[in-house]
């Protein structure tokens, strides 16, 4: 089986290879664009970048699985919650897609956010490191080190694969 992933970040790609580790797998990693905003402001716009990697993905790498994950934010009555949502695309099937972990960003993080800048950029500067993105991720800082970004989406991609196999089984 060949699972291609739509991104170059590390994070992302060390959560899908740790999905399918008991697996014969192939994987590929792509930098697909993910056809929204550099820094996606609502859930609906967060799943439709995870599709648009995932379809894109499978598409341009010609794998057997394409894989999206995508970060953005959601504002709601308790603060502007960090979201994380993943996309699951396979031949002659509709993207399947699960959702993470959220929580709310601090106020002064929340505010730079809705002044346009990025959430990547805003962590390292709040946190005082380089590419937070990249590694711990902002659950990683604020859930002091207890969750990091990459198990935070191996559970998204255990969700999209549970599904993935069951509606297989469904088929049978
Ligand atoms: O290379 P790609 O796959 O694009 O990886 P990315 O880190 O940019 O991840 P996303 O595009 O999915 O995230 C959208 C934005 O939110 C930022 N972001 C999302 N989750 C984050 C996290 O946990 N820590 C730091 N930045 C995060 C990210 O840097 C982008 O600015
Ligand atoms: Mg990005």
């Amino acid at each position: 089986m060949k699972i291609i992933i739509g991104s170059n970040n590390p994070a992302k790609i060390a959560a899908v290879k740790n999905a399918f580790h008991y697996q014969q797998t192939a994987f590929l990693s792509l930098d697909i664009p993910s056809g929204v905003s550099e820094q996606p402001f609502s859930d609906e716009e967060t799943i439709k970048g995870a599709i648009n990697r995932a379809v894109g993905a499978l598409k341009m790498g010609n794998g057997d699985i394409g894989i999206g994950l995508e970060g953005g934010v959601q504002e709601s009555a308790h603060g502007l919650l960090l979201c994380n949502w993943g996309a699951l695309a396979s031949k002659n099937m509709e993207p399947i897609i699960a959702g993470g972990a959220r929580f709310p960003l601090p106020y002064e993080i929340a505010d730079r956010l809705r002044a346009g800048e990025e959430l990547g950029p805003v962590m390292d500067d709040y946190a005082k490191k380089e590419n937070v993105r990249k590694n711990q991720g902002a659950v990683g800082i604020f859930t002091n080190g207890l969750i990091n970004r990459s198990e935070m989406f191996s559970h998204i991609i255990n969700l999209l694969v549970g599904q993935f196999y069951y509606q297989k089984t469904l088929k049978k």
